[in-house]
């Protein structure tokens, strides 16, 4: 493997050297692959390019270089791998994270404006005000379970928006579905990038089923089931309420029930897009949930500062409002420096290149992965000082609109071009509300043990998509008499 390649257009961008023929396999971990991703920005520079048996996989390490590339060169930047593995053995081809870029990511994408485009948001609020006082009474009966409350808060907020289903309990049968189909997407078919052997050598497919070393088609068999029960059921409950007439106002009924004329692929793209909102929301919601707890453990004057913010403009006998919103500076910069310290998804989604780009006089071969590196951008001192501290007034200190802009997470933590996170409007309001509603009515601190020690929350990251720490214990209480009235009322 030669790191000069189409010597005319320019060399390859630099990076960590390959072995012969296997590329840098061993380079690429698992387990938290935006630690190294990080080192290599430091050592090569805003733009990484390193590969696994001929196939390229680039990471974009400044903001400059992402928005160049992925943004500005949205023609180009902005397809999907086809992984035979996840898309054809598992089944995964028509979730909308990967589908190819054309006809069918187009319509998906116009179906998932209609749901959560920023003009839409306001009618969610009343569900999302009603869902978030239902995550915090049931934290109030039992808080050692945050992380179920929170799951079951992000479900049904999707289930109810996207299907207009009812979600009760943490046993609901949807609910778990949800949670065993995510796990198996992000920690097993597209761990470490979702290329496997067979995406390499396709004709791995083939393999007998009782041939040595063909367990990852019994996998994926079994894998793809699953996933066509996830996709399935739900969009089957929504036709059984329309057909009965208990069917509640959602984006697949509204969309079913809408006059205007359908396209034959309109009720396959509805089934694929409603799925892809539902998966995509649980654990992103779960690691930003997670990490606002963290920071708010390890640097609790900050809370101290917002809860002082959110009584005096919005009292202790309410909950807040998004009326209230513009009001409270210092909850927004909590809530903005939570996204960034968080980084859920740390290395986005990758896209795929469609045709041969030159960058900066690096050459960028066709084909190549592209990588977001929101890790290395949300961790730049020179745009984040003191970086890895969560400090909420970096983003209240007086700056010109260039700069504001620049700064604000919310550029980059949901990714690039046109594919960026279909879901972020809903999650700014949601995910705020949370936020704000958390810290007005609770006081959060390290939990402790029987003999009143403090215990430090233990951080493992085993996930290989979304940066979610192993669950960990907190003290979750009320903050007074007139929170524990706001949230029961
Ligand atoms: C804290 C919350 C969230 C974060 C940080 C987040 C982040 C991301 C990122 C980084 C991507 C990859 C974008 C790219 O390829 O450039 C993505 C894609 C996606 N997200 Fe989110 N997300 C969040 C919540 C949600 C929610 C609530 C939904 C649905 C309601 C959602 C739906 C999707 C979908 C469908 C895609 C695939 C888009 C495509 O490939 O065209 N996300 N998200």
């Amino acid at each position: 493997w030669q790191r000069k390649s189409k010597k005319s257009l320019g060399a390859l961008p630099p990076g960590p050297k390959p072995v012969p023929l296997l590329g840098n396999i061993l380079d690429l971990t698992a387990k938290e692959l935006w630690l190294p991703a990080m080192k290599w920005a430091k050592e090569f520079g805003s733009v990484t390019y390193l590969h696994v048996l001929g196939q390229g996989l680039v990471f974009l390490n400044s903001s400059e270089a992402a928005f160049d590339l992925l943004e500005r060169k949205g023609s180009t930047y902005s397809d999907k791998p086809y992984l035979v593995m996840v898309c054809e053995l598992c089944g995964c081809e028509n979730m909308v994270a990967f589908t190819p870029y054309g006809d069918q990511s187009r319509r998906q994408r116009k179906l998932l404006h209609r749901a959560f485009g920023t003009q839409v948001i306001p009618q969610y609020f009343p569900l999302i005000e009603s869902s978030t006082k239902a995550f915090l009474q049931r934290l109030l009966v039992d808080s050692s379970e945050w992380v179920k409350h929170t799951k079951l808060y992000a479900g049904s907020l999707t289930l109810s928006t996207v299907y207009g289903y009812e979600l009760r309990s943490s046993d609901d049968k949807f609910l778990k579905l949800a949670d065993e189909c995510v796990d198996i997407l992000s920690n097993r078919i597209a761990s470490g990038g979702g290329i496997w052997p067979v995406d390499i050598f396709p004709s791995l497919k083939k393999l007998p089923l009782w041939a040595p070393g063909s367990g990852f088609l019994h996998s994926a068999q079994k894998w793809k089931r699953k996933m066509e029960e996830f996709v399935d059921e739900p969009y089957k409950f929504v036709k059984t309420s329309l057909k009965s007439g208990t069917a509640k106002p959602s984006f697949c009924s509204t969309l079913l029930l809408d006059d205007e004329k359908k396209s034959e692929t309109f009720e396959f793209d509805l089934k694929w897009t409603a799925n892809s909102m539902y998966s995509a929301s649980i654990d992103t919601t779960l690691t930003a949930v997670s990490h606002f707890l963290l920071a708010i453990m390890q640097y609790p004057a900050e809370l101290a500062k917002a809860q002082k913010e959110i009584d005096s403009v919005v009292g202790s006998d309410r909950l807040p409002t998004f009326a209230d919103r513009p009001f409270l500076p210092y909850v927004e910069a909590m809530y903005k420096e939570t996204l960034r310290w968080a980084a859920p998804v740390p290395l986005s989604l990758p896209h795929r290149l469609m045709e041969d780009d030159v960058y900066n006089g690096m050459f960028i071969p066709k084909g190549s992965l592209i990588f977001g590196n929101i890790w290395a951008i949300v961790r730049d001192e020179k745009l984040y000082p003191n970086a890895h501290a969560f400090v909420p007034e970096r983003f209240l200190e007086e700056t010109d609109d260039v700069t504001k802009k620049k700064m604000d997470p919310k550029s980059y933590v949901f990714g690039f071009g046109r594919r960026r996170c279909p879901g972020a409007n809903l999650t700014d309001s949601s995910l705020w509300y949370l936020m704000v509603c958390m810290m007005a009515t609770l006081d959060i601190s390290k939990a402790t043990d029987d003999f009143g020690n403090l215990i430090e929350p233990k951080i493992d990251f085993n996930n290989s998509v979304f940066r979610i720490p192993d669950p960990f214990q907190v003290d979750i209480r009320p903050r007074s008499e007139q929170a524990l009235k706001a949230i029961s009322h």
